[in-house]
């Protein structure tokens, strides 16, 4: 891909990247938190593939579906949710960033949108006192003009808010836009958005395959998604 293309010749002025699931394995540290939470509470730990499949509509969205599968369905009373939002916080703050790991292509992917000259943003439903030190810890800052986090608005994805907020932070149109997610939350907020949306297909999706999502695209992988945008 020639690094000497700008958007001018492109389809797209700017890439909105969902975080969770699709620039990081995050997984790990969400399971050291849910289950330190748990060991507070005096519940017993649960798996890792089950918390993944709760992860998508942001923290306290996990944390009540944590709290209905330990107590057997039972929806948690708000004040157990009180509870258990203070030590999750403050397990996640303790563990954030310790085994998230960047998924390959991301990095080389990055460096070709940016080199192409697309502006760029995370558009997540991590609340930003998560998101933003760990972008910064790990570098990925760096590429981004905006950060969208799930407590930025009033509304998360699957709301179209956050995409539609992003594609006004980097003055592009929705039409030149292409959101990159891993989960139907992503696809909903960006159809809902008129941005063109691509799927990874390595990410959470709530347990359930991409293959079931509403896409433009689905891309192996970050660098797969700039070729697809070069290509265009
Ligand atoms: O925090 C979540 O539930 C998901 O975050 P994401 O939007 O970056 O995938
Ligand atoms: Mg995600």
């Amino acid at each position: 891909m020639s690094s000497t293309n700008t958007s001018a010749s492109l389809a797209f002025d700017a890439v909105l990247l969902d975080l969770d699931g699709t620039l990081m394995d995050t997984i790990p540290d969400f399971t050291v938190a849910v289950n330190a939470m748990l060991a507070d509470l005096k519940f017993a730990a649960i798996s890792q593939a089950e918390i993944a499949t709760y992860i998508g509509k942001g923290s306290d969205n996990l944390i009540r579906r944590v709290l209905t599968s330990v107590q057997g369905g039972q929806t948690p009373t708000e004040e157990l949710f009180k509870q258990a939002k203070v030590s999750y916080t403050a397990n996640y703050h303790r563990i954030n960033g310790d085994q998230a790991i960047i998924f390959e292509g991301v990095r080389p992917g990055l460096e070709c949108l940016q080199a192409m000259g697309l502006r760029m943003a995370v558009v997540t439903n991590k609340n930003a006192e998560f998101a933003v030190p760990l972008l910064e810890r790990t570098g990925l800052a760096k590429y981004m003009q905006a950060i969208v986090c799930g407590d930025t608005l009033a509304e998360r994805k699957p709301h179209p808010a956050p995409m539609l907020h992003a594609c006004n932070l980097l003055k592009s149109s929705p039409s030149r836009t292409v959101a990159v997610g891993d989960s139907v939350n992503d696809a909903l907020s960006a159809r809902a958005a008129g941005c063109t949306f691509l799927a990874v297909p390595y990410g959470y999706n709530e347990g359930k395959s991409v293959h079931s999502l509403d896409v433009d695209a689905i891309v192996d992988s970050i660098e797969h998604a700039a070729r697809w945008v070069a290509a265009r």
